[in-house]
């Protein structure tokens, strides 16, 4: 059993290829193996997670999810601990593995009660794993209200009860988190991409995986976790030239801020030279907070030479720059109102789409909002299946897509594993985050790396300055993180 953290490197399975791995475990090994295998998991985690706890409240549902709850009393109980199991469904139709776990439980004398205890030390959520279907309700949904509010540590059984495994959405509609409430997830057999992307983050909390002894599987991936970047060593005789050109185009009036935001992210990051093209006519020939900073009028930088990033703050007036920043771009990361320039102009979109075939790499890196504009449909239908638009719109425009939220996935359409990032926090829900990412990338397309590494390498860094951020140190503003882009 091992932690998930930001810089593990692993493939991520859906639902339906675990089904697959588990029946052709399940057929090698004996009888109920698996799941005393899981119970047992479940059962040390806990013991880890609330050492001196006296009770522990397993609630189990009524399919296998309910029988790796069972195990793990029977565990718990004779290891000295006081499980007690709250069964919700028709003990009549569990699946013969659970059935066989309800009566080790009972062997081993575990108290079987109808409703929570008055007082526990840790919750085991053994209601739903893969099998969910449906939102929770009644019994279920009060349990699972209870574990959120009582304030007590809660541990998920291989998933939170009502995540989809494969898209993070939680079926009850809750976020499944609450602040005070410390939770852990232990998942078997595979990682599943829902618990890292949507609700998923904070409803499953820290996880820990068990393959149950299984190992490798020759089933391909449905998405992966990359891993933290390699340091890049700058060579000594290097020199500006060698770590490329960044243009940033945006800046309308009243915005400027957030393109020199995005063009301070790109030079901290290591871009050789920064050329800032602001779009507001009257904005002043120089920052003097970043002089370091080239600015210039928008439509004077030839790009041809250069990776652009176009869009941060851009305003409506950054349509009227699109078609030739699409055309002439060598590298080019498009966000924000470049973005929504682009949704609602189909000729901007067929510009899009043909850089791809000119070889010129394009990055496009939409919040849900920006993405369903693009795809003709809701941010709700986005959130829905996040690793599914981002792969959409990688394939309709052919980007690399970074699609951004909570789990920001990045997605190209070359049939690789679709990434999902792990790094990032609540610190970054603050205005310009973006600005700055679009600058890291663009930094890291200017260097030369290829659009996806790039991609996946930017977001993961700006991710983890947050994550490193003291508690103790000022605000970490936008301006704050673009000084903080390492390279
Ligand atoms: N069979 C095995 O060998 C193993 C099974 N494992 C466990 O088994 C789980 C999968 O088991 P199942 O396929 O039985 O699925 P679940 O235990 O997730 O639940 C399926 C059952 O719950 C019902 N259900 C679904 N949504 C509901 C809702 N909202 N309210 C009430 N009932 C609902 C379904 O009708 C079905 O009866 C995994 O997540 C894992 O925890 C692990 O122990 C690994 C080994
Ligand atoms: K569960």
């Amino acid at each position: 059993m091992h932690r998930i953290t930001p810089a593990t490197v692993a493939d991520l399975f859906d639902i339906a290829a675990t089904r697959r791995i588990e029946q052709a475990a399940a057929a090698a090994l004996p009888a109920h193996t698996l799941m005393q295998r899981a119970g047992l998991a479940v059962a040390r985690l806990a013991m880890s997670i609330a050492p001196h706890a006296r009770t522990i409240w397993i609630a189990c549902g009524p399919g296998n999810n309910g029988g790796d709850g069972f195990e793990a009393a029977a565990q718990l109980q004779h290891r000295g601990f006081m499980p007690i199991v709250t069964f919700v469904g028709d003990e009549h139709r569990l699946p013969p593995d659970a059935k066989a776990s309800l009566q080790r439980a009972r062997d081993a004398s575990v108290i079987f009660a109808q409703k929570p205890p008055a007082e526990y030390e840790l919750a085991i959520d053994a209601l739903l794993g893969i099998g969910s279907t449906r939102p929770p309700e009644g019994v279920m949904a009060e349990w699972l209200r209870e574990m959120d509010t009582r304030g007590q540590p809660v541990l998920s059984v291989d998933v939170p009860s009502g995540l989809n495994a494969d898209t993070g959405v939680l079926l009850s509609g809750s976020t499944g988190a609450h602040a005070n409430t410390a939770r852990f997830c232990v998942t078997f057999l595979t990682l599943k991409p829902g618990l890292f992307t949507a609700h998923g983050r904070d409803a499953a909390g820290t996880v820990w995986f068990d393959d149950l002894g299984v190992g490798d599987t020759t089933e391909p991936p449905t998405a992966r976790l990359a891993g933290a970047p390699k340091a890049q060593a700058r060579t000594h005789a290097s020199h500006k030239g060698s770590y490329g050109d960044v243009a940033v185009i945006g800046g309308a009036p009243g915005m400027a801020g957030a393109a020199l935001l995005a063009g301070s992210a790109a030079l901290h990051a290591g871009a050789g030279r920064v050329f800032v093209g602001l779009l507001d006519p009257s904005a002043a020939p120089v920052d003097t907070a970043r002089p370091e900073l080239m600015l210039r009028d928008a439509s004077a930088l030839d790009l041809s030479g250069m990776t652009a990033v176009c869009g941060c703050g851009g305003g409506t007036d950054v349509r009227s720059v699109l078609p030739r920043v699409l055309a002439t771009a060598a590298a080019l990361v498009v966000d924000a109102d470049a973005l929504n320039a682009i949704a609602t102009d189909s000729a901007l979109q067929a510009q899009l789409a043909s850089r791809a075939r000119r070889g010129r790499p394009t990055v496009i890196t939409p919040h849900p909002l920006e993405a369903a504009r693009l795809l003709g449909c809701t941010a709700g239908d986005v959130q829905a299946d996040r690793l599914a638009a981002a792969r959409q719109l990688a394939s309709r425009f052919g980007v690399v897509a970074v699609l951004k939220g909570s789990g920001t996935v990045i997605a190209d359409d070359s049939g690789a594993p679709t990434v999902l990032n792990l790094t990032g926090n609540a610190r970054l829900a603050t205005a310009g985050t973006g600005d700055v990412l679009a600058g890291m990338i663009g930094a890291a397309l200017a260097a030369q790396q290829p659009a996806f590494e790039a991609a996946c390498e930017a977001v993961w860094r700006h991710g983890h300055i947050a994550d490193t951020w003291s508690t103790n140190a000022a605000p970490l503003t936008a301006g704050t993180l673009a000084r903080q882009a390492p390279f």
